[in-house]
């Protein structure tokens, strides 16, 4: 039997031990498989609970058992859904008893899924946001994969696709009434507004996109400057917790420390590095070189100081740098920004003033903190696109269209083609016509059991 008709299953729940564990099986078998471990076949879509027995009749676990016949299930096949008590022992004398059923076997990462998309259950876009919901941190990250999930971007594609079909009956249409291949210009009419009309509505939501793919990985920004004037003490601040050894020593950090925060429902990576100097110290030279390469990879630099001078502030990356002088407990005259005693940065920079130790000035750079990434991840409340793959695909859709209308006063017939370029990529966009290895590509990064 080909792996693609066998009957697959999979923990889909999380790592045991849990108090509860659920254990998916999908395809042909699946009712078979219910039916051997719980005795029969439970009523659809119900609850119903069952003591589970192995092929000796071995009693397994006292469990809770569903039955989806498909095509109105998850994947579209046979599902059945064991909820039994999440021990590492009673799942493995579950899978035991499952997987020597005939024509049984574990599933691939992603495989429910992907069977779902195989059998018109979502597209290629929803499957996206569906592995983005399961990976979803923060708020924000939820609300966006949900969206994708709820089929938002695939909605628009389908439509966009079904116009760009009309549009090519139109200049068919044309084609077909003139002898010499010559569309009249009352023909081309329809069809240019069409397409424009399309055209314009793709540039407006790639246009409209800020950096909603970035919200997926988060935004970095990386805590730089001199040795010990308190970098690892603002991220143990951030962090709320002991990430990063604080001491008196000058050089103490080496090590890169990240931590993931959940500044406002935005996904931040703060990362604390080794105080930047020179130094004979092999060990320390090797931090601050990591220092450095991360500082350039950031999307913000905090580059913290204790006396006031951001003179040597520096980032070779294209990033903005914030001066923060910290230690502001121990100064005696008035170090606020306001009152001006720190040197005015360059454009796209900020001055604060801070004791990272007491939490003085701590709340103003949050606040800035959730505010530029605000700003950075743009207008992501309402976005569409949410990866690099969606984007490429929308350009690649809005460049043909364009094409075509610069196409259809000089030749009907490459006018036509660009539209059916653009069809393609939004069937791509949707997974209708992909090939097999970029489905594998994408499916892979699944979790197994999904
Ligand atoms: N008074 C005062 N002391 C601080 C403040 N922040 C940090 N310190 C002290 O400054 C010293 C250095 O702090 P660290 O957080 O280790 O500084 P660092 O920049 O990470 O140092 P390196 O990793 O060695 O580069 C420690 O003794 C801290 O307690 C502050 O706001 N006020
Ligand atoms: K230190
Ligand atoms: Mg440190």
């Amino acid at each position: 039997m080909h792996p693609r008709d066998q009957t697959i299953f999979a923990l889909s729940s999380g790592r045991p031990p849990s108090a509860i564990a659920i254990v998916r099986v999908s395809g042909s078998v699946a009712g078979e498989v219910l039916t051997s471990l719980a005795g029969k076949l439970p009523s659809p879509r119900q609850a119903n609970r069952v003591t589970l027995r192995d092929a000796e009749g071995r009693a397994i676990d006292d469990a809770v058992v569903l039955w989806f016949p498909g095509p109105g299930s998850a994947t579209g096949e046979d599902v059945a859904e064991f909820h039994v008590h999440g021990g590492r022992a009673v799942l493995a004398a579950l899978l035991t008893a499952v997987s020597v059923i005939p024509n049984v076997r574990a599933a691939e990462p992603g495989e429910f899924t992907r069977r779902g998309f195989e059998n018109g259950k979502l597209d290629l876009t929803e499957a996206e946001g569906l592995d983005d919901l399961i990976h979803a941190d923060t708020d924000r990250q939820r609300r966006q994969a949900l969206r994708q999930l709820q089929g938002l971007l695939g909605d628009r594609a389908r439509d966009w696709r079904e116009r760009i079909i009309e549009a090519s009956a139109l200049i068919e249409a044309g084609i077909d009434f003139s002898d010499e291949g010559d569309v009249p210009l009352e023909l081309q009419a329809p069809a240019l507004k069409a397409i424009r009309a399309l055209h314009d509505e793709i540039a407006r939501v790639l246009a409209a996109q800020g950096k909603a793919e970035r919200l997926r990985d988060g935004l970095v920004v990386a805590i730089a400057g001199p040795p010990n004037v308190g970098k690892s003490t603002l991220i143990n601040q951030l962090a709320r917790r002991d990430v990063a050894i604080v001491s008196p020593h000058a050089g103490t950090t080496r090590d890169v420390i990240e931590v993931q925060l959940d500044l406002d429902g935005y996904p931040v990576t703060v990362i604390d590095t080794a105080g930047i100097r020179e130094t004979d110290d092999p060990v320390e030279q090797e931090g601050v070189r990591r220092a450095r390469a991360r500082a350039e990879e950031a999307d913000l630099v905090l580059w913290l100081s204790d006396d006031g001078d951001s003179g040597d502030a520096q980032s070779a990356g294209a990033a903005p740098v914030w001066i923060v002088r910290n230690k502001i407990d121990l100064a005696t005259e008035d170090l606020s920004p306001a009152a001006g005693k720190a040197k005015a940065p360059e454009s796209g920079s900020r001055v604060f003033a801070i004791s990272a130790q007491r939490g003085d000035g701590l709340p103003d750079l949050i606040q800035a903190l959730v505010e530029f990434a605000g700003a950075f991840f743009g207008a992501s409340e309402g976005a569409l696109v949410t990866r690099a793959r969606q984007r490429e695909l929308l350009r690649q859709t809005a460049g043909s269209l364009q094409r075509s209308m610069e196409l259809l006063g000089e030749g009907e017939e490459l006018a036509a083609e660009e539209l059916r370029a653009a069809s393609y990529a939004l069937g791509r966009l949707l997974g209708r016509v992909d090939v097999e290895d970029v489905l594998g590509a994408i499916f892979q990064k699944f979790c197994i059991g999904k």
